[in-house]
């Protein structure tokens, strides 16, 4: 018979064995006594590892430890009982002077110390009872080794070893079952930055997305690859990639899309005021979303669907005549970028009423063909289409691809994220049918994150009407063009547009 060898299956650590089993048993054939004084003994134990750990942890606990042992062997029960009392005194003095350096030293600590141990203590159990576990030939129970745990202030991060049999999407299936076990808002699962076959299992306590962030930077790269928008789960600056892409955001009515807009004109605005970018507006919503600030777009098209159409057309064509100013030599057009040539970017709210619900056969597929004729050159730099969708269906799906960054926001359901980002997007916590309704500007990106790309939320900052006017005000571009009619460019052939040549 064929001898069953199980020495490859190295990673996972074996929990439980037929021998461990049969040597349960014996040990409760064994008297009571002998089992109670090994319980015992293991607690003891157990006990003195975990007290010296949590001294060394905390400090300031160690401290507090330390001299009331010192007071029990010099002075007895008296002198303990002394001691306890002045701590808890020093305690609440502490608590009350300095919550700040209390909550830091000594609260903080100690939950994250409590945390840890959880995580070890319950960790094979866990795995087990949720079903993250395999077995191997010798029918051996066998689950993820956990190997490091980094601890922060409200996220921690567990490396986690994989098994055989053990992938992340067994994982990614269970993440409700552990954030249960382990009382957090959640449990996604990501790939690990420096090594293959083991992930990253991030244990949200506290989303800081859902609170307000004061401190704001009005930035944006200054070869405008990357704008900031907003803040990360991890407490990063969020950068939304501007140059070289087309940006889709999707999400439901009050999601906060336009919001996400208002951050990316906030980002650019002085360099729209000194000319390196150039807005165009369509707005099929009669110009709710951007006559506000009408003064920062080079163009705006507000108007009826013609109107619409035109601007989309006029856009649409700017690719092509940078394109054959330039001969394709995308590089001359990199070096120039900003001086001859400034970024377009093409804002375009409510995608889908323009290609889509336009009642006019004529102009709505004329309106998809400029989309699609933008979309499809999207290597070519210098014009950037930033398309907001609120239902994100087969027609957008169509689109999908050809847009390089996609922003899921709040979203009804599994089947829509799925559309917008991607299925793994989903399995791997994406989940943007979860996101509440008073978190406006909060949803999932998919990013080149330590160079694998995986989801991660996000929420946009806020941007008030005010801070708008003030932009708007401060920043105006230095030329505007009207629309140019629609009549007069589908008479031609091609060529430039009678609202302005495009540089
Ligand atoms: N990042 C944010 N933080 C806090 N509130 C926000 C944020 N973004 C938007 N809001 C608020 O949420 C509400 C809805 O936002 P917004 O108008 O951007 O949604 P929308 O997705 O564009 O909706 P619609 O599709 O109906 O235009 C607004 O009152 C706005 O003030």
């Amino acid at each position: 018979m064929r001898e069953i060898t199980t020495a490859r299956l190295w990673r996972g650590q074996t929990i439980r064995t037929r021998a461990d089993v049969m040597r349960m048993e014996r040990l409760h054939e064994r008297s009571r006594l002998i089992r109670w004084s090994l319980t015992a003994g293991w607690w003891a134990g157990w006990l003195t590892v975990m007290t010296v750990w949590a001294a060394l942890y905390v400090p300031a606990l160690g401290a507090a430890l330390t001299v009331a042992a010192l007071a029990w062997l010099a002075l007895g029960p008296w002198g303990l009982l002394v001691v306890v009392l002045v701590g808890a005194l020093v305690a609440r003095l502490w608590s009350r002077s300095s919550p700040a350096s209390w909550e830091t030293r000594v609260v903080s600590r100690l939950r994250r110390f409590v945390r840890r141990t959880r995580y070890r203590w319950s960790w094979d159990d866990v795995c087990a009872a949720t079903g993250v576990k395999a077995t191997d030939a010798s029918h051996r129970v066998i689950v993820p080794r956990l190997l490091w745990v980094s601890l922060g202030e409200h996220v921690d991060q567990l490396h986690v070893q994989l098994c055989a049999g053990v992938t992340p999407g067994v994982i990614a299936r269970q993440a409700d079952a552990l954030a249960c076990e382990w009382c957090a808002l959640e449990v996604r699962v990501l790939a690990h930055p420096t090594r293959e076959g083991w992930v990253l299992l991030r244990v949200v306590y506290r989303d800081m997305l859902a609170e307000d962030e004061d401190e704001r930077d009005n930035l944006v790269t200054p070869d405008f690859q990357w704008a900031r928008v907003g803040r990360r789960e991890d407490g990063e600056p969020w950068w939304l990639r501007l140059m070289g892409t087309h940006v889709l955001i999707a999400g439901l009515t009050g999601a906060g899309k336009s919001g996400l807009v208002a951050c990316i004109i906030r980002a650019l605005a002085p360099a729209i005021a000194a000319g390196k970018v150039r807005l165009v507006g369509v707005d099929p919503k009669g110009g709710m979303e951007y006559r506000m600030v009408s003064e920062l777009f080079y163009m705006l098209a507000y108007g009826d669907d013609e109107h619409l159409v035109a601007a989309l057309e006029f856009a649409a064509d700017l690719m092509r005549q940078r394109a054959e100013a330039l001969g394709g030599n995308v590089r001359k057009l990199l070096a120039r970028m900003f001086g001859d040539y400034p970024l377009y970017v093409i804002l375009v709210d409510e995608l889908l009423a323009l290609t889509t619900y336009i009642a006019n056969r004529e102009l709505k597929d004329r309106a998809s063909a400029a989309v699609r004729r933008m979309l499809s050159q999207g290597r070519a730099p210098g014009v950037v289409v930033i398309g907001c969708v609120q239902d994100p269906r087969k027609e957008v799906l169509s689109f999908r691809d050809m847009f390089g960054y996609r922003v899921a926001l709040r979203l009804d359901s599994d089947v829509e994220t799925r559309m917008v980002l991607s299925d793994s997007a989903y399995d791997r916590g994406a989940r943007c049918d979860a996101i509440p309704e008073a978190c406006p500007g909060m949803g999932f990106v998919v990013d080149e994150d330590g160079g694998k790309r995986q989801p991660i939320k996000v929420r946009a900052d806020w941007v008030s009407d005010a801070e708008l006017a003030y932009l708007a005000a401060e920043y105006p571009a230095p030329e505007r063009v009207d629309v140019p009619p629609l009549a007069t460019r589908a008479k031609r052939s091609g060529g430039s547009t009678s609202g302005g040549q495009a540089a």
